[in-house]
């Protein structure tokens, strides 16, 4: 009998707790009402459809936004979110002040990353404003040699595969974006940047790390304390903590130490040195801030790089199109610069179709602060609203992107953009809490793509039609970037060895070779090794003694 009274009150208080809930959220419900969305159960909501792989979700909600048009609302538990896909709202809302806050699902990340750059919370605004500086042109500009020095190797490294066995494009690439932030964006010297405590198990492990919390991000289970414990999950929680902690401890442990030594110049300084010299962060944050930073970098730019690769070993014709371009604006070696990235334009509709197609935030969500009204006046959404912005969707939307789902580099074409609305395209999100990385990310990859198209051709694996993605947290190509590379002497059997130019070639560059004698009956010795028992007798011309043209001061104009 106690047992049953004990029930009832429960249940009794469970109801009141409800009523008051409903109660205090009425306008919101009020609003919620108007906006169509798929039949909710008490409590849970919505929840049970988005208990499915991370690539999955996205093909729910796309299903959910053909049945219910561009605006529509699901509930997670007690939060409703409303998904927008009209690009004109979407502008709207991500630059808008209210609508200034990340949504609840970033709360996720809070145990690995603390409040901060991209979990956002009270510190986001003065952290964002600390770390900016390091990401702008004139800093990036400054960072152009270490990316041409790390980009050549990684070419280096992919010349020298097995151009009949196909690999993971990402496992390399991830090396040589790593090395670049490490020595850039985290101020870190070549040699500590190779021995950071941890570094290739951190790099190895973050898919995992990511399928584990997007597992909790989608999975309403897993937030209840004693099943994420019971299912293992609080202890493989722990090991990343550690690993993220020992990480950046190192990282920070470096910097403090060379700033007691000497401070940067302004202009190149990375962002940890920012940090730790801005006095306003605890040593907590500053390490939180560090990881954000290194994860959000390397891997984004390791998997775009990768995309790009893959895409252009796709489609023979725009690899040769890039690499035309190349020869013609850069040249067959030596460093790449701003300037000539910027005259590369089959290089930016590739990379730009690359950013549509593998677009590395699917899903964006943020908290409405305050009431706002949208299409057209017809659509008020209600504070506390969790917001969904599905970029992922928007750059598949045949209303803007004829056949969406083909690779299609010229969609990018200038007569094309031109036709399609602008805010249909949105790969670095808009607005105040916009991609910090966007003019960093674009200079580091194209850098590595021109200098994986001198060293190698890519060729394809399989098809490129319907890629499956993988969505936890960043999107990647779930079965990797795969591809094959063949260096480019053995293919057209011209000039590049193992990444240098051959000798001959050069010395053809420079002089003209004229004879001396005859070749009939050349004497040999044969004594060890064969020679020409005479010498090898030749007269030099210098080139433009020749013909009048391209050499200047012993240099080759453009090329040495
Ligand atoms: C091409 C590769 C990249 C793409 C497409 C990309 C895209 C994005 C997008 C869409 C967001 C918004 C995420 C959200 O609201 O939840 C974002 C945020 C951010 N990105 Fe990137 N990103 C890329 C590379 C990078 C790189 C290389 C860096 C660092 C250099 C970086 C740093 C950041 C940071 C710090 C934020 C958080 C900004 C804030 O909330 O204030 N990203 N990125």
């Amino acid at each position: 009998m106690s047992w049953l009274a004990a029930l009832a009150v429960v249940a009794a208080a469970g109801v009141s707790c409800w009523q008051y809930w409903r109660w205090t959220h009425r306008r919101m419900l009020e609003l919620a009402a108007k906006v169509p969305g798929p039949p909710a159960l008490p409590i849970l909501g919505n929840a049970l459809i988005f208990m499915r792989n991370p690539g999955d979700i996205l093909n729910k909600i796309e299903e959910l936004y053909n049945i219910y048009g561009e605006y529509f609302k699901f509930w997670l538990g007690p939060d409703l979110n409303i998904c927008v896909k009209n690009p004109t709202d979407i502008r709207a809302l991500l630059t808008s002040n209210k609508v200034n806050q990340k949504g609840p699902l970033y709360e996720v990340l809070i145990p690995f990353i603390g409040y901060g750059i991209l979990s956002g919370g009270p510190s986001w605004r003065n952290h964002r404003k600390i770390a900016t500086p390091t990401y702008n042109k004139k800093s990036v500009e400054h960072f152009t040699p270490i990316f041409n020095k790390e980009a050549e190797h990684i070419a280096l490294v992919l010349s020298r595969k097995d151009p009949n066995v196909s690999f993971d494009a990402y496992k390399d690439i991830v090396k040589c974006t790593t090395q670049s932030v490490n020595q850039t964006l985290l101020g870190l010297s070549k040699e500590d940047s190779q021995n950071l405590y941890r570094l290739d198990e951190l790099v190895s492990q973050t898919r995992s790390m990511y399928d584990l919390i997007f597992s909790k991000m989608t999975r309403w289970w897993l937030q209840i304390p004693i099943i994420y414990w019971l299912t293992g999950r609080k202890s493989l929680q722990n090991y990343y903590i550690q690993l993220l902690d020992d990480f950046s401890s190192d990282i920070v442990k470096r910097r403090r130490q060379a700033l007691e030594l000497s401070t940067p110049d302004e202009e190149c300084m990375g962002i940890v040195d920012r940090f730790i010299l801005s006095g306003q962060m605890s040593e907590q944050e500053i390490k939180w801030d560090t990881i954000t930073l290194f994860t959000t970098s390397q891997e984004a730019a390791a998997k775009m790089a990768s995309g790009v690769l893959l895409i252009l070993a796709h489609l023979p014709e725009w690899q040769d199109k890039v690499y035309h371009e190349m020869m013609e604006i850069v040249g067959g070696h030596g460093p790449v610069n701003s300037e000539q990235l910027k005259q590369m334009q089959y290089l930016d509709m590739v990379y730009k179709e690359t950013l549509r197609y593998f677009a590395i935030a699917a899903l964006i969500q943020r908290t409405v602060e305050e009431e706002i009204t949208i299409n057209e006046g017809k659509l008020t959404l209600p504070a506390g609203t969790s917001l969904v912005l599905p970029i992922h969707h928007l750059h598949r939307d045949p209303r803007y992107w004829e056949d969406p789902y083909k690779v299609m580099p010229e969609r990018f074409l200038p007569e094309n953009v031109k036709k399609r609305d602008p805010n249909a395209f949105v790969p670095f999100s808009l607005g105040p809490m916009d991609c910090l990385g966007r003019v960093y990310a674009t200079a580091l990859i194209k850098t590595i793509v021109v200098w994986v198209l001198r060293y190698v051709h890519l060729e394809p694996v399989g098809t490129l039609d319907n890629i499956k993605l993988n969505a936890a947290i960043s999107v990647s190509a779930a079965d990797g970037y795969n591809i094959r590379t063949r260096p480019r002497a053995q293919k057209n059997g011209s000039i590049r060895t193992n990444g240098r130019i051959n000798v001959v070639v050069r010395v053809l560059r420079y002089v003209h070779l004229e004879p001396v004698g005859t070749l009939d009956n050349i004497k040999l010795n044969a004594d060890i090794s064969v020679s020409a028992a005479d010498g090898y007798n030749i007269q030099t011309r210098p080139m433009e003694q020749k013909n009048g043209s391209i050499r200047k001061n012993g240099r080759i104009n453009g090329l040495s």
